[in-house]
């Protein structure tokens, strides 16, 4: 922090000139010292943003730099191991040592350099929701395929997203897990933030339902065990995601599952409702609970039409579905982490049933229902659920207080549908369902999107909002971000190399000495290793002996 004060100090003579000229300009906001810690009420707002923004770049720099340091001195103690363990010459030791600081500060340079939304070529559009768009793209200089998340500022803005946005991308930037989409790197420009992620060509978990109808148990299992297991990794980093549904749920091309879509939740606005609106008999747009008990009961086949018919234009709709969000969410009552526990039981409901759970042609009505829970949890008989199953959903769709998951995830995860998963297999395993993807562009498991749509539509260049946005604009500050690991496979020549599997030759080789389990794992992540890479088993070796059977026959006719 003592760099960070110093830094300060030499902003300061610039910052008074500005300030200087604001006050010769009638725009005074007070002793226009920005490092001034005293708020004596004669700061002017814009004075106090830019202090806090500044403050948080600060933080967000030095944060970075520690962590760097931290890594790099990391690396070089592992090369020295290493090292020292092989029967590698001085001469050769020494080499290799130079050629890694070498290395570090090609990277230092690299992460410098500034990345913008021309560095990439942009193709399929993958994606869109009420922010933006996602699309696949093509970085220019390495070719390396990402999926690349556009977000308009002004819409952020407007709809009071910004502290979301920013969650989204530190959560993405601070939890390094298998179940979490990975991001390389985030920039911004006058008019968009962006997102450079992994591109998962496996699809979304929405499209998969959409497919399929709806899943075994077995496949269920699956699926339902892998977002356990991102869930409880986003809460062991103190996050809520508030929003799990599945088109969140993405795959990838080897068919397991990552979370994405942190923090642009975007409930339907319940606020200006109580709970008395839900319980009373009355819903929403008046209608009352009588006429809608009083209208024709549908089978399950035709509440799972009419689900399909709207599903994709509601997850499209500025307002989202409600569809998987928990009681006490819609209600604003105060949440904690049991709410994505919640919405686990409501996709679980979905995959065996084909809707989820509280599903009506009406959003609003849906949130009535979510509230008043206890009277509309119903499983349809057709569609034959296990009683293990009926319980971990019934278990999850509930009162905060008697909710699974409340004291953590392990009492999920020991709940008797997963009898016989085991927890620390379930991302080696084969997957339920292996997508087909034919190359690294390919994106056919993602819906076709229209793209003149997506150009015709009007710029926030002329907007009231254009008016707060600027490429440094205050309230963005602290969104660029670079993922190390990243940019060392991709950009650093001869790097990527380095940290391939290591030979044969009873005596390694000098590039083998790089090779460390978490490098090699992390190159696997984005590298174009096939699926018989992946460590042998089946999803067959988390079932209970009586399922096997017709998992084998269903995986004759899914897989291709
Ligand atoms: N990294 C990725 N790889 C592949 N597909 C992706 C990726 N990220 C997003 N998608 C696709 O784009 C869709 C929309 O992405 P996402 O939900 O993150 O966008 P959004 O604008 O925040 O949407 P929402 O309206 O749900 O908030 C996803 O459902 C998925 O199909």
């Amino acid at each position: 922090m003592d760099s960070a004060r110093s830094w300060l100090s030499k902003l300061q003579p610039r910052d008074k000139m500005k300030a200087k000229k604001r006050d010769e300009d009638g725009n005074n906001d007070g002793n226009g010292d920005l490092t001034s810690p005293v708020d004596d009420g004669s700061l002017s707002d814009v004075t106090k943003q830019k202090v806090a923004a500044a403050k948080q770049y600060i933080e967000n720099h030095y944060k970075e730099q520690m962590k760097n340091l931290q890594e790099r001195k990391e690396r070089r103690t592992i090369l020295e191991k290493k090292l020292a363990d092989a029967e590698v010459s001085e001469e050769d030791q020494n080499n290799l040592l130079k050629f890694l600081e070498k290395k570090e500060t090609e990277y230092m340079r690299l992460q410098r350099a500034k990345m913008g939304v021309d560095d990439f070529e942009l193709l399929t559009m993958i994606g869109k929701g009420a922010f933006g768009e996602v699309r696949v793209c093509r970085e220019k200089t390495t070719d390396s395929v990402y999926a690349m998340k556009k977000l308009k500022k002004s819409e952020m803005l407007r709809r009071g997203q910004v502290e979301h946005v920013k969650a989204e991308r530190n959560l993405l930037a601070e939890v390094d897990s298998n179940c979490i989409v990975k991001l390389y790197c985030s920039f911004q420009d006058d008019e968009y933030l962006y997102l450079i992620m992994e591109y998962l060509p496996g699809g979304d978990m929405m499209t998969l339902l959409m497919r399929k109808d709806t899943l075994t148990e077995d496949e269920a299992r699956f699926y339902v065990g892998e977002t356990v297991l991102a869930i409880e990794s986003i809460h062991k980093h103190n996050y809520i995601h508030r929003d799990i549904k599945p088109d969140n749920l993405l795959l990838d091309r080897y068919g397991h599952l990552r979370l994405s879509d942190f923090g642009l939740c975007k409930p339907l606005d319940c606020s200006t409702l109580e709970e008395k609106d839900f319980s009373v008999g009355q819903n929403v747009n008046g209608s009352t609970q009588n006429e809608e008990r009083s209208a024709p009961k549908r089978t399950q086949q035709e509440q799972l039409q009419n689900w399909q018919k709207n599903r994709r234009t509601l997850a499209y709709s500025t307002v989202g579905t409600p569809d998987y969000i928990a009681p006490e969410v819609l209600l604003k009552k105060g949440y904690g982490m049991e709410c994505d526990w919640w919405s686990l039981g409501a996709i679980m409901y979905e995959m065996l049933v084909g809707y989820p759970p509280f599903y009506s042609d009406d959003p609003m009505t849906t949130c009535r229902k979510i509230v008043n829970w206890k009277s509309h949890l119903k499983f349809p008989e057709e569609a034959g659920l296990s009683p293990e199953a009926k319980d971990l959903i019934s278990r999850l769709l509930c009162n905060v207080n008697h909710r699974l998951g409340s004291k953590g995830a392990d009492e999920i995860k020991a709940h008797r549908f997963f009898k016989g998963v085991e927890w620390d297999k379930l991302y080696q395993i084969e997957a339920a369902f292996i997508p087909e993807v034919n190359d690294e562009l390919d994106t056919q498991n993602f819906e076709k999107f229209d793209e003149a749509d997506s150009q015709t539509r009007p710029s926030s260049k002329t907007g009231p909002w254009r008016k707060m946005l600027s490429s440094k604009d205050l309230n963005f500050v602290g969104y660029t971000y670079k993922n190390f690991e990243i940019v060392n496979d991709y950009q650093v020549p001869g790097m990527a190399e380095l940290k391939k599997k290591p030979s044969k030759s009873k005596r390694p080789s000098i590039k083998s000495l790089f090779d460390s389990e978490s490098e090699t794992s992390e190159l696997s992540e984005v590298s174009d290793t096939s699926a018989s890479d992946r460590p042998q088993g089946s999803f067959l070796n988390l079932l209970p002996p009586k399922l096997e059977a017709s998992h084998s026959e269903r995986n004759l006719t899914h897989k291709s």
